[in-house]
C-alpha cells in the first residue's frame, strides 16, 4: 500500500472508532476484509490509529474536525508535513485538502486540547501532578516503550540480553528496576524468541517491575495476590521466591496464569475463594483503576472515563483494601498498587484506610511518573499491627 492508501485506511478505521467501536476490533475486521494488506501495512495503519487516539483533541484542532479525516490531517500537520503531499486523491489516497480544512494553530488551544485530555480531568490531574502535569501528560501523547522483566529466578539479565540479541532483539537495561530491559529493536519478535518461550522473560512495564521489587519479602513468604488478573505481579513476586496464591473476583481473568506460571517455572496456586480465616505474610491489592498511567498504551480509555466511573472505581478500591487487609497476618504486610496518576486512587485511598484502621503503619509510598520512562504507577506498603 502507498503511504496515502494507509492514511485512507486509518481514516476509515478511526471513523468507526469515533462512533464507539473498539479500536482493536475494528483493526482486526479491517485486516480480515483487506487481505492484500501485508504485515507492514497493518502495523503502519495501527500506528496511525493509535497515534491519533493518543492525540485526539490536538489532531482534531489542527485538522479542523474530530473525524477520521480531521485527525489524520492534524497528524500530518503535527509532524510538520504538509498534508497536500499525501492527500492527493490519486489511487487510493484520501481526497485533496479543502479550503475549509485549514484547522487551527495549536498555540491558541486550551491546555486540555494541547495536552490531549478531557476537560474535566485537567483539574484532578494538576491537583495530583502539580508542576509536573504538563511534562507527564506530554509523555502520554507518545508511543509507549516495550519492557521485559527478566525472570531472575532462572537467569541473569546480561545472559538474557545476549539470548535476545541472538534472535535479533536488541535491549537495554532500564534504571527503574534491576529486572527491566527496554526493547530497542524488533519488539514484534519477542513472543517467538527463545528467551520468551523458555520463560526467561515476560512482558511487564518497568514501573510495575519497580513496584514489585519494592514489596518487602522474606524468603519463602506466603503472598496473596488478591486482584491477580493475568498474573503479572504474581509472577514477579514468585520470581523473588514468594509462595503466591492468586485470587480474582472474576476468576476467568486468571485463565492464562497457569500457562504463564508453568513457562516461568513458578508454583502459583489459583483460588476462587479465600477462606475467612486464611492469613498471609503479604497481601497485594493491585486494584482495578482508571489506568491513567497507562494511557499511552490504551488511549481509548482516557476518552471513555467519566467522573462517575472514577467515583465507582474509588469505592471499589476502598472496599478491596478493607477486605484484603483481613487476610494479612499480625505483623504482616499489605501492599496497594494502581497504574493511575490520580491522588484520589492513590494516596487518598491510603490515608482513608489508615484513618479507619488502628495500628497500621505506612512504610513506603511511591509514585512513578511516565517521565521516569515506564507507566504512571503507585505503590504503598503498610505494616499490620503485630497483635
Ligand atoms: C489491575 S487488574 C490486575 C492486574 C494483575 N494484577 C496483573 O499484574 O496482571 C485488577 C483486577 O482486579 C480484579 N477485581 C475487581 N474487583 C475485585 C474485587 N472486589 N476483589 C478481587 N479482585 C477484583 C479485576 O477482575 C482485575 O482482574
Amino acid at each position: 500500500m502507498t503511504p496515502g492508501a494507509r492514511i485512507a485506511a486509518a481514516i476509515a478505521v478511526l471513523d468507526e472508532v469515533l462512533s464507539g467501536a473498539p479500536a482493536e476490533k475494528v483493526l482486526t475486521t479491517w485486516a480480515r476484509r483487506n487481505r492484500y494488506a501485508g504485515s507492514g501495512d497493518r502495523a503502519a495503519i495501527r500506528d496511525h490509529v493509535y497515534d491519533a487516539l493518543r492525540c485526539r483533541r490536538s489532531f482534531a484542532w489542527l485538522g479542523g474536525a474530530e473525524t477520521g479525516r480531521g485527525l489524520m490531517l492534524g497528524a500530518q500537520r503535527a509532524s510538520g508535513t504538509d498534508p497536500s503531499s499525501l492527500f492527493t486523491g490519486e489511487g487510493y489516497a484520501p481526497a485533496p485538502v479543502g479550503a475549509e480544512e485549514a484547522g487551527q494553530d495549536l498555540s491558541n488551544a486550551p491546555d486540555a486540547v494541547r495536552l490531549d485530555m478531557p476537560d474535566w480531568l485537567m483539574g484532578p490531574l494538576s491537583d495530583s501532578l502539580g508542576d509536573r502535569t504538563e511534562p507527564a501528560l506530554a509523555v502520554l501523547r507518545t508511543r509507549a516503550p516495550v519492557f521485559l522483566r527478566v525472570n531472575i529466578a532462572r537467569a541473569d539479565r546480561e545472559d538474557v540480553r545476549a539470548m535476545l540479541a541472538a534472535d535479533g532483539i536488541e535491549t537495554a537495561p532500564h534504571p527503574l528496576a534491576d529486572t527491566a530491559l527496554e526493547v530497542t529493536s524488533n519488539p514484534r519478535r519477542v513472543a517467538q524468541s527463545r528467551a520468551y518461550l523458555d520463560g526467561l522473560v515476560e512482558l511487564q512495564d518497568a514501573s510495575s517491575q519497580a513496584a514489585c521489587a519494592a514489596v518487602p519479602l522474606e524468603p519463602g513468604a506466603r503472598v496473596l495476590d488478591y486482584c491477580a488478573g493475568g498474573g503479572g505481579k504474581a509472577l514477579a513476586l514468585a520470581a523473588r521466591g514468594a509462595r503466591v496464591t492468586a485470587h480474582d473476583s472474576d476468576p476467568r481473568r486468571m485463565r492464562d496464569l497457569p500457562v504463564r506460571a508453568e513457562r516461568a517455572g513458578a508454583a502459583i496456586v489459583t483460588e476462587e475463594t479465600i477462606a475467612d480465616a486464611d492469613r498471609f505474610d503479604v497481601v497485594l491489592c493491585d486494584v482495578p483503576c482508571t489506568g491513567s498511567g497507562t494511557w499511552r498504551r490504551t488511549p481509548e480509555a482516557k476518552w471513555l472515563l467519566t467522573p462517575e466511573r472514577l467515583d465507582d472505581l474509588c469505592r471499589t478500591q476502598a472496599e478491596i483494601l478493607a477486605t484484603a487487609a483481613r487476610h494479612v497476618k499480625p505483623g504482616g504486610t499489605l501492599v496497594y498498587m494502581t497504574c493511575s496518576m490520580l491522588t484520589a486512587e492513590n494516596s487518598a485511598q491510603i490515608e482513608e484506610f489508615l484513618a479507619a484502621s488502628k495500628g497500621w503503619t505506612l512504610t513506603l509510598s511511591r509514585r512513578f511518573s511516565p517521565e521516569d520512562g515506564g507507566d504512571g504507577f503507585f505503590v504503598a506498603v503498610m505494616d499490620a499491627p503485630s497483635t
